[in-house]
């Protein structure tokens, strides 16, 4: 039952941390109307980032929304947010009565094909706090998504994220497990991922 998959989610962390999926957080026509939107209203860039001392262009398209008081940072690189627009507030609002937080910020993945991927990572910034709440918002092509454990680099743990699907990581997830979004065959449509986070201002 629909109702039972939002309320009761499976944690598909054996330990340490919490990543709660739901397959249907959005409709099949909610999925459809803020894919197109997103698709074009969304001001995606190709970022370069700094791995292992060289400047790399990123696997994917990316931009960040939210709270223009407060930039954000990873792998070497500071974004500064374009404010929220309708759509990503209205999303930001289901998504802090579901999670019980008040969502900040939104970093939004563009993935143009099955060659567009993200590596194993964990979302650790010192800006985002101990043990943070992030929401990831899947919509358009079905990609398999991995956690393995940050320590002992398995076990691997492995799901496809449908579109209108929410994956909740909270509690430790972010300390012990790191994930990814691997590459898969070119051909595949595609993909846009929204993940909410609460990003503290370098000053607080
Ligand atoms: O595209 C995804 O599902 C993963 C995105 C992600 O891990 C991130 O933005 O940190
Ligand atoms: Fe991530």
């Amino acid at each position: 039952m629909l109702s039972k998959q939002i309320f009761s989610p499976v944690n598909l962390l054996p330990h340490e941390g919490e990543a709660l999926y739901v397959p249907s957080f959005l409709s099949s026509e909610e999925s459809s109307r803020f894919f197109s939107k997103f698709s074009s209203g969304i001001r995606w860039n190709q970022e370069t980032i700094w791995m292992f001392g060289k400047r790399v262009m990123q696997p994917r398209l990316t931009a960040l929304y939210g709270d223009p008081a407060i930039p954000y940072g990873y792998s070497g690189i500071s974004m500064q947010p374009y404010p929220f627009t309708p759509e990503l507030l209205e999303l930001k609002q289901r998504l802090d009565v579901f999670a019980g937080v008040s969502f900040s910020h939104v970093l939004l993945n563009f993935y143009r094909n099955g060659g567009d991927s993200m590596g194993w990572h964990r979302d650790n910034e010192k800006s985002l706090g101990n043990n943070p709440v992030i929401a990831s918002i899947s919509l358009g092509a079905e990609r398999r998504f991995q956690f393995r454990h940050y320590m002992n680099k398995a076990p691997k743990i492995d799901l496809m994220l449908a579109s209108g699907s929410l994956l909740l990581m909270k509690g430790e997830s972010q300390q012990a497990w790191e994930h990814q979004l691997p590459k898969v065959s070119a051909s595949t449509a595609p993909r846009i991922n929204l993940t909410f986070r609460v990003i503290q201002s370098a000053k607080a």
